[in-house]
């Protein structure tokens, strides 16, 4: 039997001599495109229960509004109408979006000629309209039999999507195993999204590794979603294919469409007065320093609706990052989290907010910054990954960042800690103190082992009274917000259920600012 895919079999032609034999030709050609790969391959596919490419579209874009380009395209020689992925656009919640699609049912969803210019193609529109791209990643990377062709195009490949890098959102999706430039290219966009059971990512797989390294590992040790989640390479793990859709839907509802944008206003002015969940920030703070309690249920309250989108929540966890709306207009969290390592800054918490603090500078989204943090991370092991130079990012970023930034600080605010949480002297535009901040260069208990060290020692049986003593001196006299306060370090200390309606006043109060920056060829940011 013939197979409907091939259009070049001759079998059941139409009469291309007549209009009606010209249409039913482009329906053949039509029905051909659909699902091109391998009869193998779409088996292997629907056995596991995974949606084909341009299904995966239709899942993105809101019903109908899905336009195909090239969807005819077909690599020189090719006696079939395929190639490893799909292209267009169409309306997501209403607004414009790109996206492509690799079809793993065509050699992998590897990269080939056509591949490569439908991609570019796909790229140079969205940057001429401006819009967001979405990209549904499945593929093997480099397609080995079409050699230089595929390399040389995943190169052509990486110059244009630069033209989108802070100018146009980019979201990646891993629907699948990526492998070499199927992750290299998602890893230079905005933010990745997997699923739990079918996300695998890595430059090199297992079958690779073993013959050439000796190391036998799986896939999901190498590059599983849970894993490179917590790497740091994945920004938000969905439990299916559906949810991660739901959840670049929403992630793009805090996007403007381009640099060139505003982020969408959602329900501006909702509760311009004070609430019983305003009310209950006055009792948030335990009165224990050491007692922890989720930043989150201060997220919750003091932005619209309790709507947060969290980012790489798997991510160091010890820092909270994500969007919110105050007002209605997006805004970027950055918030230190007491309930891990009581929420003390290193290097992965400080890379993942300096990427998060650019992600925001680049969209135009103002920062808010909720501080309690009791210092930055001592340790051999810190020191040995490269803290210094790696951590050094989180200040370069703050202080890049030209949109308005916005500091509120709850309780611990310590160091150099203090220093990089949105300070004013960093950068901030206003930085509120809650009476319940300790705003010092560390704790009373570190304080007390070097400055009263010699005393506490030479005191004898007197030396636990002595550090007693000077620990709460200095936790009622020295580690408060009176004296940033008072020599103007900080703008006010503020009563905890003001916080939400006070946000919405600065940020007002910012909506025109402009920063006149120093033109720079690039900016040297400790890498
Ligand atoms: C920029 C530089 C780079 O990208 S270098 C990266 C080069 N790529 C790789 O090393 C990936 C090698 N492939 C793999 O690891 C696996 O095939 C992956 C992609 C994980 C898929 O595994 P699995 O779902 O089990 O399918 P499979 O191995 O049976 O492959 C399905 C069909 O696709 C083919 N395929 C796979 N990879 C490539 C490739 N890179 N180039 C060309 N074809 C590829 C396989 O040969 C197989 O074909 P067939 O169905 O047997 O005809």
């Amino acid at each position: 039997m013939a197979d409907v895919t091939d259009v070049s079999e001759k079998v059941d032609t139409p009469d291309l001599h007549t209009t009606a034999g010209k249409l039913a030709d482009l329906h053949r050609r039509l029905e051909a495109a659909k699902d091109p790969g391998s009869e193998r391959a779409r088996a292997r596919r629907d056995a596991k229960g995974l949606p084909s490419a341009r299904q995966r579209m239709h899942m993105l874009f809101d019903e109908g509004t899905f336009v195909e380009l090239d969807q005819l395209a077909k690599s020189p020689g090719d006696d079939k109408i395929k190639d490893g992925v799909v292209i267009g656009y169409g309306l997501v919640n209403g607004r414009k979006v790109a996206a492509f699609s690799h079809d793993q049912t065509v050699g992998a969803g590897t990269v080939g000629e056509m591949f490569g210019r439908k991609m570019v193609k796909l790229y140079d529109f969205a940057a001429t309209a401006g819009l967001p791209v979405v990209g549904i990643n499945d593929s093997g990377g480099a397609r080995i039999q079409d050699a230089a062709t595929s390399i040389a195009w995943y190169a052509e490949l990486g110059r244009h999507q630069d033209g989108l890098c802070g100018q146009v959102p980019q979201i990646s999706m891993i629907l699948g195993t990526c492998v070499g430039g199927a992750v290299y290219a998602p890893a230079n966009t905005d933010v990745l999204v997997g699923v739990e059971d079918n996300t695998y990512m890595f430059v090199t797989g297992p079958e690779v590794i073993r013959p050439t390294t000796g190391e036998t590992t799986s896939a999901e040790d190498l590059g599983g979603a849970v894993k490179q989640a917590t790497w740091g390479n994945l920004h938000h793990v969905a439990k299916d294919e559906q949810a991660a859709f739901d959840w670049v839907k929403r992630y793009l509802g805090f996007m403007p469409d381009s640099v060139h944008q505003r982020p969408p206003l959602v329900n501006p002015g909702i509760e311009p007065e004070l609430t019983d969940s305003d009310l209950s920030l006055e009792t948030i703070i335990p009165d224990a320093d050491n007692a922890g309690y989720d930043i989150h249920e201060v997220i919750l309250r003091v932005f619209d609706d309790g709507d947060f989108l969290e980012y790489a929540e798997l991510w160091a966890p010890n820092i909270v990052c994500g969007f919110a709306r105050s007002d209605g207009q997006s805004v970027g969290v950055v918030a230190n989290q007491p309930m891990h390592m009581a929420g003390t800054l290193d290097t992965q918490a400080s890379e993942k907010a300096a990427r998060f603090v650019r992600l925001c500078n680049s969209f135009n989204i103002p920062l808010v910054f909720l501080v309690d943090v009791p210092g930055i991370l001592p340790g051999v092991e810190e020191e040995k990954i490269g803290t210094i130079r790696r951590s050094g990012k989180f200040i370069f970023s703050y202080v890049e960042a030209a949109v308005p930034k916005v500091t509120i600080i709850l309780r611990k605010s310590y160091g150099g800690a203090w220093a990089v949480m949105g300070s004013k002297q960093l950068g901030a535009d206003f930085v509120f103190a809650w009476p319940t901040a300790r705003l010092a260069v560390m704790g009373a208990e570190g304080a007390a082992a070097i400055i009263k060290r010699r005393e506490i020692e030479e005191a004898g049986e007197n030396g636990p009274a002595i550090r007693q003593a000077f620990i709460d001196f200095y936790n009622q006299f020295m580690a408060t917000p009176w004296l940033a306060a008072e020599r103007g370090y900080i703008d006010g200390v503020i009563e905890p259920k003001d916080t939400r309606l006070l946000i919405r006043k600065c940020l007002r109060q910012l909506q025109d600012k402009e920063l006149q920056r120093v033109p720079r060829r690039t900016y040297l940011m400790p890498m």
